[in-house]
């Protein structure tokens, strides 16, 4: 793998065929994939990057899957996506969290060997508020026969994506991406309109800094969540504080962890027994970015990648981010509102998840 520094100028294409250049078997469709995720992030940040000015702020009058009201840019960005998709010959099939159903690739289209499920636009509450939003995504070989994508393609545990990724729409866009060899990061460069190598091989500060919960929700928390958050904040005498920084968008919050150190909490309660967020275009592809960068994430009994999903929208708690942090969970006895969904290992419960090598 060719070594390069901050300073090189080396565009996510040049980068993505490197890697590909790893994997002497490799057909190019998965490098096509991540193309093309490239250029709709580079689409949706043009959309969001005016949205004051364009008639796209606001709420639509529909309302999607998980009983949310969509966004306008919700829907554009979820369109955006599909567009760029579904003629490329790459996927099979794809899963968005605005749509309730798989997306097959219309007919006439050649289908390929991947599956794509992606949260078009994450932290939707912020899109009028000018503060950052994102796009989340994951990719997962075909495991069925037939050319047409299945849900058993889409419900795989998280351990056996392909890559995953997300953009992030703040101050700059960037794009972070991994194919399990290292999570690696891109900034936009308006005025060339390429994603240029700005963050390579990035690696989750091991001193964490920052932990981002929302904390409106701790009446409803039960005593050991209630604990574990007294312990990040230094109030049981165990640890020095974290300071709290929560933006209300996983992708912002998730990126100011990984880059300065951290740890993300969005745990259920008896209201939310399975948490808000979704499995598999949320959690699944930023606990794989996580482990890439020496984080870990847990759904306070087990690695998250370890999961074997059971639904398309399926919530999970999730606790995501520097080691340490994230291992401290193991400390505390969440209660199991709901089956945690990781195959049991006789006489352990074990929050603190163990990397596996991808299986
Ligand atoms: O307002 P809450 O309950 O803290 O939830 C905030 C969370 O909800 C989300 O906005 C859900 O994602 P979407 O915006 O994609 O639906 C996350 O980005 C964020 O972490
Ligand atoms: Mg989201
Ligand atoms: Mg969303």
């Amino acid at each position: 793998m060719v070594r390069h520094t901050a300073t090189s100028v080396v565009t996510i294409e040049r980068f993505i065929i490197e890697q590909e250049r790893m994997f002497p078997e490799a057909t190019g469709e998965l490098s096509g994939i991540l193309y093309d995720m490239a250029l709709a992030g580079k689409m949706i940040a043009n959309k969001v990057r005016s949205a004051g000015l364009a008639d796209i702020l606001g709420a639509t009058s529909d309302v999607n899957v998980q009983g949310e009201v969509q966004q306008k840019l919700d829907v554009i960005s979820n369109e955006i996506i599909v567009k760029a998709f579904d003629h490329g010959g790459r996927l099979c099939a794809m899963a968005s969290e605005e749509e309730p159903d798989i997306i097959h690739i219309p007919e006439g289209f050649r289908a390929g060997k991947y599956v794509l499920l992606f949260d078009p636009l994450d932290g939707s509450s912020n899109i009028d508020v000018n503060v950052p939003v994102g796009t989340i995504f994951s990719v997962y070989q075909k495991i069925t026969r037939g050319a047409r994508g299945e849900m058993e393609d889409m419900l795989q545990p998280g351990r056996r994506q392909v890559a995953a990724g997300y953009v992030i729409y703040g101050s700059s866009t960037m794009l972070v991406y991994t194919t399990g060899q290292g999570a690696h990061g891109f900034t936009l460069d308006p005025s060339i309109g390429e994603f240029l190598l700005s963050h390579p091989n990035i690696q989750i500060p091991t001193r964490a800094r920052y932990l981002s919960v929302n904390d409106a929700y701790e009446q409803d928390w039960p005593e050991p969540t209630r604990a574990l958050m007294r312990r990040y904040r230094g109030l049981d005498g165990q640890r020095s504080p974290l300071n709290v920084r929560y933006v209300g968008s996983l992708v912002a919050d998730f990126h100011r962890n990984l880059l300065g150190g951290g740890v993300f909490c969005y745990p259920a309660n008896e209201k939310a027994p399975k948490g808000k967020l979704r499995l598999l275009y949320e959690a699944n592809p930023l606990a794989f970015i996580a482990e890439q960068a020496g984080g870990l994430a847990t759904n306070g009994f087990g690695r998250i990648l370890d999961v074997q999903p059971t639904e398309l929208h399926e919530r999970t708690p999730l606790y995501l981010g520097s080691k340490a942090e994230v291992e401290t969970v193991a400390e505390f006895p969440l209660p199991q509102y709901v089956a945690p969904g990781i195959p049991e290992r006789r006489g352990t419960r074990t929050a603190a998840p163990t990397p596996t090598v991808a299986s």
